[in-house]
C-alpha cells in the first residue's frame, strides 16, 4: 500500500502562452499537513484543481492515495475533500440545508443524513446558526461551515485553497486547531497559503513562484539549510542604510521590521557580520536566526524584495 497521499512527476499546466504549473514533482506522505506556499498567480489554486482532477494536465502523471488519478477521477471523488476560496456556499439556503445538499451529493439519507449533520454542527460550533441563512453569517462562521461541507463524506485526502485569506487572526488560529484534529484523524491535507505564520504550521510544504517550485521540505528543515545569513542591523537612517546595501551584488534583500533592518547576506560572502560591520561602520549588527520569510526571499530570488 502506497504511503503517498500525492505524488506528481512533471506535472505541468498551460493556459495558451501562460505556463501556470511547470514540470512540478510532488511526494506528500499520507497523513501529513502540506502547504503550497506563494504570492498570487504563483499557481497554487491551478495546482490544487490538478490534483484534484477538477483540470486536465497539459503533461506529466499524478498518483492520489496510491492509484493514478488518469482515468480514476470519479471513484477518487469520493475519497478527496476540496475546500475552495471562494467556500462555495449557497448563501440563500441556511447552514442546516447547505450541509443537507451536501450530504445528497455524497448519498447520504435518512437517519445517516441527519446524524452526521448534527454532528457536524456540533464539531464546528454551528448548532445555534443551523437555521441562519449561510449568507449572513461572519466571514469565521462560513469558514466552519465550509469545512464541515469539505469533510462531510470523511475524505482520506482534503485540499484546502486559501482557507483563511477571509477571516480575522483568532479565527484563523482557531481554523489550524481543527486541522490538525483532522491530521490526527488520520486525513492529509494540502493547504495553500499565502501567510508565512501558516505556512509554519504545516509539516512540510512547497515554495512556489510563477508555476516553479523553489523550494520544498519541513518548515525547520529549509530554515536550517537557508543558504545565507541573517543580520538585524539597527541604528539611524535606515532607509537610506537600506538603499546602499542592496546596490552590493553579496546582499540578498534588505527589508525594514520595525526598528530593524533584515540583511540577507549570500553564503558566499565570508564573515556576513564583518561585511556588513564594514559598510555600516556606526550602526549595530547581530546574526539572528533564518525564519520562513527569509527562505522564500532566497527561494524566489531575493533581490527584488524589501
Ligand atoms: N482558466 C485559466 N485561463 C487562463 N489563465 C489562467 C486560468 N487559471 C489560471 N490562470 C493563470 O495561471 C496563473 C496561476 O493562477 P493560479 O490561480 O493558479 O494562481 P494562485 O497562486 O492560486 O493565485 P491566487 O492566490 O491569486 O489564487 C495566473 O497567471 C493565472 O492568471
Amino acid at each position: 500500500m502506497s504511503q503517498l497521499a500525492i505524488e506528481a512527476k512533471g506535472l505541468s499546466k498551460q493556459f495558451g502562452q501562460q505556463i501556470a504549473v511547470n514540470q512540478l514533482d510532488l511526494s506528500i506522505p499520507k497523513g501529513c499537513i502540506y502547504g503550497f506556499l506563494g504570492p498570487n498567480g504563483c499557481g497554487k489554486s491551478t495546482s490544487i484543481r490538478l490534483l484534484t482532477g477538477l483540470l486536465e494536465a497539459t503533461s506529466g502523471e499524478v498518483r492520489i492515495l496510491g492509484e493514478p488519478l488518469k482515468g480514476n477521477e470519479e471513484s477518487l471523488k469520493r475519497r478527496l475533500g476540496y475546500m475552495t476560496q471562494k467556500f462555495s456556499l449557497y448563501d440563500t439556503l441556511s447552514v442546516k440545508e447547505n450541509l443537507q445538499f451536501v450530504a445528497s451529493i455524497y448519498g447520504f439519507t435518512g437517519q445517516r443524513a441527519r446524524q452526521r449533520i448534527d454532528e457536524l454542527l456540533s464539531l464546528y460550533d454551528l448548532t445555534a446558526q443551523s437555521k441562519q441563512y449561510a449568507g449572513s453569517m461572519s466571514g469565521g462562521q462560513k469558514q466552519r461551515l465550509a469545512l464541515a461541507c469539505a469533510t462531510l463524506h470523511s475524505p482520506e485526502l482534503l485540499f484546502l485553497d486559501e482557507p483563511t485569506s477571509a477571516v480575522d487572526p483568532e479565527n484563523r488560529r482557531e481554523f489550524w486547531e481543527r486541522l490538525f484534529d483532522l491530521s490526527a484523524a488520520g486525513t492529509s491535507i494540502l493547504v495553500s497559503t499565502h501567510y508565512m505564520d501558516e505556512a509554519e504550521r504545516c509539516h512540510a510544504l512547497a515554495i512556489l513562484e510563477k508555476g516553479h517550485k523553489r523550494a520544498d521540505g519541513s518548515p525547520q528543515d529549509l530554515m536550517a539549510q537557508l543558504p545565507a545569513s541573517v543580520i538585524e542591523l539597527s541604528g539611524n537612517a535606515l532607509r537610506e542604510v537600506k538603499q546602499r546595501l542592496i546596490q552590493h551584488s553579496s546582499v540578498l534583500s534588505a527589508a525594514q521590521v520595525g526598528a530593524y533592518l533584515r540583511v540577507l547576506v549570500k553564503d558566499n560572502q565570508p564573515a556576513p557580520i564583518d561585511f556588513i560591520q564594514r559598510l555600516c561602520p556606526d550602526h549595530q549588527v547581530a546574526l539572528t536566526r533564518p525564519n520562513l520569510e527569509d527562505v522564500f526571499v532566497v527561494s524566489t530570488g531575493g533581490r527584488h524584495v524589501g
